[in-house]
């Protein structure tokens, strides 16, 4: 594991407890990190987890194991921590947990760490890649087959439950976030969460899905028209359209991903629409669905090829509604390469 290596040596440890199960998975492969832990040395993972584990975890990690409950685990690691500096996610662990580690290695220095492993998740491998493929591909057949669904009548809730059913039906394992399914002023609400009502002739619609294929996430937002739509709607779609296409465009190795959000943002400010784009223009999307890069305006992180993005500007408008485009496009060599393959409808 050279790159380990190399991550844990310029963080300035010997050694990375790591409690994000997302990253414990990234460091042993194991597919419920919920229920495990991992300590990262140079020489490679050990996975410690409980019995309940036991097979699974010899089946799906080639990492070392050590199968036990806390303290029986900090005691086993206490052993290989000694006289090390151990760095531990400070983002992550409880504060009840750091005094765990406190009690059981007081022979460790304990360093407060950040994204030591979160740098290197940002650029993805193929492997990786695939998988985000796969779970993007779930979503966009999942949305075409229950697309029909939405219309005048159609309850929120069990547009989110059609959607749930044909993304378990083309394999997926579970949703990258709760679905956003938010149809006339319920659009103003950024994570407007499925919800009881009734969609009516006359609204725009934001669905927001993702897909788990095999541990990797997808992420995609659509905005479509229940019967006729007002000019104002259409003018608000349009512009975030047009934001959103100029921000993919611009994707390529090397680009500020600041810069993106500006590019996006001043064109909606030039609709008028700057002050109704309340969120940053993306994220990053790999084992979880917001991670690295940043795409916000204070961000300093750079786009390099392996990087797999959203782009979704937005516009909400308290009491008319909200519209957001998103797109996942991975970072190629030379430019990039949107994944998402929902046709944007002419609202
Ligand atoms: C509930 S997870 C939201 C998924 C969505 N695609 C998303 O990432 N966002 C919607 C509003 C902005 C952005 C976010 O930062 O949450």
């Amino acid at each position: 594991m050279p790159e380990f290596a190399a991550a844990l040596t310029r963080a300035g440890v010997d050694a990375l407890w790591v409690s994000r199960p997302e990253n414990v998975r990234y460091v042993t492969g194991f597919t419920s990190p919920e229920d495990g832990k991992a300590l990262l040395t140079p020489q490679g993972a050990v996975l410690y987890t409980d019995a309940r584990y036991t097979e699974q975890a010899r089946l799906e990690s080639s990492a070392e194991q050590f199968i036990a409950r806390p303290p029986a685990t900090l005691e086993h690691a206490a052993e290989r921590v000694r006289g090390l500096r151990v760095g531990f996610e400070a983002d992550a662990l409880t504060v009840a947990a750091l005094d765990d580690l406190r009690r059981f290695w007081p022979d460790a220095t304990l360093v407060p760490t950040t994204g030591i492993l979160e740098t290197l998740r940002l650029i993805k491998t193929p492997d990786e890649i695939e998988r985000i493929r796969q779970a993007q591909r779930i979503a966009d057949e999942a949305f075409a087959a229950v697309r029909p669904l939405i219309r005048a009548g159609a309850v929120e809730r069990d547009i989110e439950f059609a959607i749930e059913g044909e993304m378990r039906k083309r394999g997926a394992r579970g949703w990258a976030h709760g679905f956003i399914v938010a149809g006339g002023e319920r659009g103003a609400l950024p994570h407007g969460h499925a919800s009881d009502r009734v969609l009516q002739d006359g609204e725009l619609v934001t669905v927001d899905i993702g897909a788990v294929y095999d541990g990797y996430v997808s992420d995609m937002t659509r905005t479509v028209r229940v019967g006729e739509v007002s000019a104002e709607l259409r003018r608000i779609y349009h512009a975030v359209l047009e934001a959103e296409e100029a921000a993919i465009r611009a994707v390529r190795p090397g680009v500020r991903a600041a810069d993106l959000d500006t590019l996006a943002r001043d064109i909606l400010t030039g609709h008028g629409l700057g002050e109704a784009f309340a969120h940053s223009l993306g994220h990053g999307v790999g084992l979880a669905v917001h991670e690295g890069p940043s795409l916000r305006g204070t961000s300093d992180d750079v786009l390099e090829p392996g990087m797999v993005i959203t782009i979704e500007p937005g516009a909400y408008l308290p009491g008319l509604g909200g519209v957001r485009i998103e797109d996942l496009v991975l970072v190629t060599e030379d430019g990039y390469e949107v994944l998402s393959t929902s046709p944007k409808e002419p609202v």
